[in-house]
């Protein structure tokens, strides 16, 4: 099982997505950004790692929010979701072809990844 960490970068009441970019598996599905756990770090290392990455700016991993693990056709992933904030830093969208910033009740008007399917309900309660 692949261990996969995202975040839900929160600024104000807005929450961060972005959209896998053509090419990818899951292309075209919305997720939070992230990515694959690496030996030898944290899961928060991980994510900050990632973030800084794939979005060009620096988060604060506040908190682990929830976890989900799904069985696609040929993977089996450990979605770990943690709260974040945004410390400094820009968007460039390196690894994404689109990003929103919406609140959590606009969540509904986008196609995400399967494994992302209980965190958005959790975030829609
Ligand atoms: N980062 C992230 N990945 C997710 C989410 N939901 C979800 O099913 N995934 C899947 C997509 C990928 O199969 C895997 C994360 O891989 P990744 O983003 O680090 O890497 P990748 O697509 O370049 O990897 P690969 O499978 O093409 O080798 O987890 C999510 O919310 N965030």
């Amino acid at each position: 099982m692949i261990t996969v960490t995202a975040a839900i970068i929160q600024k104000g009441a807005k929450i961060l997505i972005t959209r896998r970019a053509p090419g990818k598996h899951l292309a075209g599905y919305w997720e939070f950004p992230g990515g694959k756990l690496d030996q030898n770090e944290t899961e928060q290392e991980c994510l900050a790692r990632e973030i800084q990455e794939e979005l060009n700016i620096t988060i604060q991993v506040d908190e682990f929010y929830r976890e989900n693990i799904h069985q696609y056709a040929n993977k089996q992933i450990l979605l770990k979701a943690f709260k974040c904030s945004l410390v400094s830093g820009d968007i460039i969208l390196r690894d994404h072809d689109k990003m929103a910033w919406i609140n959590n009740n606009e969540l509904t008007n986008y196609e995400f990844a399967p494994a992302d399917i209980p965190i958005v309900k959790a975030l829609l309660e």
